[in-house]
Order: C-alpha cells, then sequence, then structure tokens
C-alpha cells in the first residue's frame, strides 16, 4: 500500500499535464488494435523483396535445421542410461562418439542462427527507419507534429530511434525464429506423444497450455498498456536532457540549476512512477512464467504414468531399457510442453511489443492521413493547402488559392484572412489586399504577436490563408528563408555544409568557391573559418554555443548570397548585428538583385526598403510607400 501510494498516486500537476483528449493519446491495448499495428509495421519492414526477407527467412530455416538436430540429440542421454546399465563398452563409446558430433553441429547451428537474426535485425532496422523517416519528411509531418497538432503523437525523435530499435531487436531476435518454426514443432512432438502416451499425454499437455494461455491473455493486457507508458515518459525525460545540452550556457547564465534540477527530477519521478506501475504488472507475470516452466519439467515425467502404469505398454521391459525409455519419453514430452510453454514465454515479448508497436503505427496513421490532404493538393498544382481540412469555413467565406508562375506578381492577396492552424477562432490578419510584384523589398513592422512572421509563414506555404483569394506566383525553390533563430544542423557537419544547406552540393568548382570567398570577406566572417579549423573541417561542437547569434545570423545570410534565390524571406534576420553590417547585407543583397521581404522592428531598416506594411495588433494593417531616404511618402 505505502508503495502504491508513493508511485502510482496521480498528482494534480500530472493530471494537469495530461491535457484534452486526443485522438492518438490513449492506452493501448492487447487486442485488435494490436494486431492491425503489427500488419502496418510488417508492411514498412517487408515493402519489398530484399535482405529483410533473405535474412529472415534464413534464420527461420536455420531454426528448423537446430530443432531437427535436438531431435537426434534427445535420444542420447536415454541411450547412455542403457549403455551403462548394461555395462556395454562399445555402444557406451558408440554413444559417446555420437553425442561428440552431434553437439557440435547444434552449438554450431545456434552461432548461426544468433548472427542471422542479428543480421535480420539490422536488415529489418534499416527499412524501417529509412520508411519512417521519408514519412516524417514528407507533406511538413515534422512540422505539424512538433509545431501544430500532433494529435497526441508525442516524442517523434524517441519513436524513430528506440522504440525502432525495440521492435525490430525483439522481432527478429526473440519472436520471429520461434514464433514462425513452433507449430511445426509441436505438431512433430505432439505426435510424438500421442505415439506413447496416447491421447490422455497430449490431451493433459494441451489442458495444461491452456490454461497458460488464458492466465497470460489477462495478465498480458496492463504490460502492453504499461510499457507504452514507460516509454512517453522515457522521451519527455530524454528530451528534457536533451534541450538542457542545447541550451547550456543560457542555463548557465540564469544560473537556473536548482530550477532545472528541480524539473529534471520531477519527469523523472513521472518515469519512476510509470516503471513502477509496470514491475507491478510484471510481478505476476514472471511468477507464472517460472511456475509454469517448473510445473512443466514435472509434466513430462506426470505423463509418463499412463504408458507405464495405467497402459502397461513397457511391462515386458527389463529395468534398463525402461531406463532408457523413461529418458527419451521425458525428452520428448518435455519438448512438447518446453515447445508450448516457448509460446507463452513469447507472450511477455509479444506484450511489451504490443505497446511499443502501435506507438509507432499511430505515427505511421497519422503521417498517412496528413500526407492524403497534401498529396490531392499537389496533384491540383496546389501544394500550399496542407492545412485545408483544419481551417474553418463555417464563419468566413472560403479560402480560394492559385498558382500563376508566369505573372508579373511574387504574390497577391484579395481580402485575405489567416490565422492559427490549430485555433480556427483566433485570426491575427482580416482582409488583407496586398500586391508584392517582382523586385519587391518589402517590410513588415507591428507589435510583437500581431502576425508578422505568421505572414512569413503564409509567404512560405507552410501555414495556409483562412479566407479570401491568395495567388501565389513565384516557385518555393526560387524564395528562401532566413529565420529569427539561425538554424544550423546537427551532425558535425564543415562550414562549407551549412552554407550550402539546403541543399546537399559541393561547392567545389571555381565559381562557387569564388562566391563564396567574396561572402566569407564581405560578411567579415574570417575569424568563423579559423575557429572552423578552415571550410571543410566537421566540426564538433554545438553552433548555438560556440558562435554568437550575429556571426549565426551572417552565417544563414551568407546562404543567401550563396544560393542567389529570387525572393528572401528575412525575419529579423539582422536584429543582432550592428547597423554597419546590417547596410552591408541589405547593400550585399539589393547588387546581387535578390528581392526580399522583411520583418524588423529598427528604424534603420527602412531605408532598404520601398513598401512598409504596418500591423496594428488587432487584425488591421496599414500600406506605406518608403522613399529612398527611409521617410514615409
Ligand atoms: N505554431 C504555433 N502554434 C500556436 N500559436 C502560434 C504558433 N506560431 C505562432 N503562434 C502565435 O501566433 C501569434 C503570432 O505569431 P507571430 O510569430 O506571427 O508573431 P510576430 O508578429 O512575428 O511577433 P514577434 O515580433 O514577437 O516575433 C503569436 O501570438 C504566437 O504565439
Amino acid at each position: 500500500m505505502f508503495l502504491y501510494h508513493r508511485y502510482i498516486r496521480i498528482s494534480p500537476m500530472e493530471k494537469a499535464s495530461e491535457g484534452r483528449p486526443k485522438r492518438f493519446n490513449r492506452d493501448y491495448s492487447f487486442g485488435w488494435a494490436y494486431f492491425r499495428s503489427i500488419s502496418i509495421i510488417f508492411k514498412l519492414i517487408f515493402s519489398r523483396w530484399d535482405l529483410a526477407l533473405l535474412y529472415a527467412v534464413t534464420t527461420i530455416c536455420l531454426v528448423g535445421l537446430s530443432e531437427y538436430i535436438t531431435n537426434h540429440i534427445g535420444s542420447i542421454t536415454g541411450d547412455m542410461y542403457t549403455a551403462l546399465m548394461n555395462k556395454d563398452k562399445s555402444a557406451f563409446w558408440k554413444v559417446m562418439w555420437r553425442a561428440a558430433y552431434m553437439y557440435l553441429a547444434k552449438c554450431g547451428t545456434l552461432a548461426l542462427i544468433t548472427y542471422a537474426s542479428w543480421l535480420t535485425y539490422i536488415e529489418f532496422r534499416r527499412n524501417l527507419v529509412k520508411a519512417l523517416q521519408k514519412k516524417y519528411f514528407t507533406a511538413l509531418t515534422y512540422y505539424k507534429i512538433n509545431c501544430i497538432e500532433s494529435e497526441g503523437i508525442d516524442n517523434p525523435d524517441q519513436r524513430i530511434t528506440q522504440d525502432v530499435e525495440k521492435v525490430c531487436n525483439d522481432l527478429a531476435i526473440q519472436v520471429l525464429p520461434y514464433g514462425a518454426c513452433g507449430p511445426f514443432v509441436v505438431a512433430y512432438y505432439t505426435y510424438k506423444t500421442w505415439s506413447t502416451a496416447g491421447a490422455g499425454g497430449v490431451g493433459m499437455t494441451y489442458v495444461f497450455f491452456l490454461i497458460g494461455v488464458f492466465v497470460n491473455f489477462f495478465l498480458m493486457k496492463p504490460i502492453a498498456k504499461w510499457t507504452a507508458r514507460v516509454e512517453k515518459q522515457e522521451g519527455n525525460f530524454r528530451y528534457k536532457h536533451i534541450s538542457i545540452r542545447d541550451n547550456a550556457e543560457s542555463l548557465a547564465l540564469y544560473r537556473s540549476e536548482q530550477f532545472e534540477n528541480t524539473e529534471c527530477n520531477r519527469l523523472f519521478n513521472f518515469l519512476i512512477k510509470k516503471q513502477f506501475g509496470l514491475t507491478m504488472w510484471m510481478l505476476p507475470v514472471s511468477f507464472w512464467q517460472q511456475y509454469f516452466d517448473y510445473f512443466g519439467g514435472l509434466m513430462s515425467y506426470g505423463i509418463q504414468y499412463i504408458p507405464i502404469i495405467v497402459l502397461g505398454t513397457y511391462d515386458d521391459k527389463s529395468g534398463a531399457d525402461l531406463a532408457g525409455i523413461i529418458s527419451k519419453n521425458a525428452f520428448v514430452y518435455i519438448y512438447l510442453i518446453n515447445s508450448l510453454t516457448r509460446y507463452t514465454d513469447l507472450a511477455i515479448n509479444v506484450g511489451q511489443l504490443a505497446g511499443v508497436m502501435q506507438r509507432l503505427s499511430d505515427f505511421v496513421i497519422y503521417a498517412n492521413d496528413s500526407h492524403k490532404g497534401y498529396s490531392t493538393a499537389l496533384a491540383r498544382g496546389e501544394c500550399n493547402e496542407t492545412f485545408d481540412s483544419e481551417v474553418s469555413t463555417e464563419t468566413l467565406p472560403s479560402a480560394v488559392i492559385e498558382n500563376k508562375e508566369s505573372g508579373d506578381d511574387f504574390y497577391r492577396f484579395e481580402n485575405v484572412a489567416y490565422g492559427l492552424p490549430n485555433d480556427k477562432n483566433r485570426v491575427l490578419i482580416r482582409d488583407l489586399t496586398l500586391t508584392i510584384p517582382r523586385g519587391a523589398r518589402l517590410l513588415l513592422t507591428g507589435p510583437s504577436g500581431c502576425g508578422k512572421s505568421s505572414f512569413i509563414r503564409i509567404l512560405s506555404r507552410i501555414w495556409n490563408i483562412q479566407s479570401g483569394r491568395a495567388t501565389f506566383g513565384i516557385n518555393l525553390e526560387n524564395v528562401m528563408p532566413v529565420p529569427q533563430r539561425p538554424y544550423m544542423p546537427a551532425g558535425n557537419l564543415t562550414l562549407r555544409q551549412q552554407f550550402t544547406f539546403p541543399r546537399h552540393f559541393e561547392c567545389t568548382d571555381q565559381l562557387s568557391q569564388s562566391i563564396l570567398d567574396g561572402i566569407i570577406k564581405d560578411l567579415e566572417l574570417e575569424s568563423v573559418v579559423q575557429q572552423c579549423n578552415g571550410l571543410d573541417s566537421a566540426v564538433d561542437f554545438e553552433w548555438h554555443e560556440r558562435f554568437t547569434p550575429g556571426e549565426l545570423q551572417r552565417i544563414s545570410f551568407g546562404r543567401v548570397l550563396l544560393h542567389r534565390p529570387t525572393l528572401a524571406l528575412l525575419d529579423e534576420a539582422t536584429n543582432s548585428v550592428t547597423e554597419q553590417v546590417e547596410e552591408k547585407m541589405y547593400t550585399l543583397l539589393q547588387d546581387v538583385g535578390i528581392s526580399y521581404v522583411s520583418v524588423g522592428h529598427r528604424m534603420s531598416l527602412r531605408k532598404f526598403h520601398d513598401t512598409e506594411v504596418m500591423f496594428d495588433g488587432s487584425g488591421g494593417f496599414d500600406i506605406v510607400g518608403i522613399s529612398d531616404d527611409g521617410s514615409s511618402c
């Protein structure tokens, strides 16, 4: 009771953190949903004829071979008993030699099974991770899960890394080999049992097994549920530590050790509570598993009661022969019981897999749903209608979106309203009528939170408009953003790769190299190159921890100058550099003929723009012209 109170009681804070009910935020069960999730995951693992299938079949064949050898090994003890009781030297040495090479074959096969099942695991994991990552990075699914509405898909990173690892490991090494060969082994030993102990012996064994299955079925239900709960809390706890790693300097400046320590402990306590819950359920499962195994050993002799005492089948045999027969029969019966109990043991693995497997299949279902809208929109040439299904058209006129690449304008908005994609009631801007022509130099200003960056999201087509008519006259390939917080992809990349991001090309040709050298000089990035040991050394530090926001802003600005898009979307892209550097940056943009839409608060920005849209913070706006000296006209 004390332990229950200490670990399981739900605190008010924990209750509050559960939030509103979400589609995928539910407890997992050991039922039909599990079988559905198995079919979803298997389709991804075996999506084509490849090594995964070859290795899986090889493993199963090796397990079959191992069972065949075991069948021959089974008679060795019985023959040894008979040879020793008869004091028969030649029979003894025959059995010894037979045993030696049989064990050699058995051990070799077991080693090969381990090897093949690990290869299977690697191929399973390769297929599943690649399939999930493809889904994650299609149709902005990663953005929706992390920034918009995940419907309860927590910790996607953990699902792709840890959950996949567990599922593939258990499937390839535990479940698949023995699960696939099991029925044949069971059928063979059932026949062997029948031929010596008759229907009574087989019946006793199967009743024993069915009791096991029945008890396991009830014990497994909570295991699936609690495993998924533990996985979720593991993900939250790990993510907390990752965020501390990524923000170590900010924490140090805030001296927030105590706060973060308490927070880490709080998340860890959630995890421990869930682990305790799982452990509580593992107690009866473990007891039942052990008891069942031990009782199975006794049963292999118990069944012999039928042929030896009830049927008197071996009444004419000598003591030595009977000892050998008892040993051989015991092997057959114990093997039948073992093959059946192996299934009940596998049930623990399968039960634990149920929770993790459903976490993965939920991820797949969510991604597939989110791809649906995207594909239709793409087919209509309207790849920006990603969030259509979430937008309310009850109170607003419907949204009309057109793509006109050949037009004179980059964008045309007529009576457009936009707001939060995850809250249809929150409209940020209403009735916006604005044309952004080719060659535009547009400035967006207004109070914090009024919807300036959201407008950049509309231009980048990661958010959709709610109503009105929007015409897009520029392909996304020709637009490049510079976000508020410079994005530096992780993974020991070189400085050159940071510059060439988001493309994977290597700028080795003379022209790109000379452009890059010019950018480094113009943006005064020589010291950054030095700290990175040149352009082509893989760095082992965290970019945000090593470089200042101003340096990072200059690197992301350098990307724009290197890629030379038609239009740059600059979201407070120069707010960490001096006004002199800012002037240099805008002059460089103008020199290479890149149009731009900027978001910013500084007055000094005005002189680089010809039009200003001033949002008022309550859904309205003003559009004014700007003359060369920065004054309104
Ligand atoms: N993914 C999101 N989910 C929910 N709300 C969001 C999301 N992104 C932005 N918002 C909200 O939308 C509103 C407008 O945000 P936006 O980023 O456009 O502001 P902003 O005008 O650029 O402000 P600032 O000048 O402070 O950057 C804010 O209230 C913000 O909290």
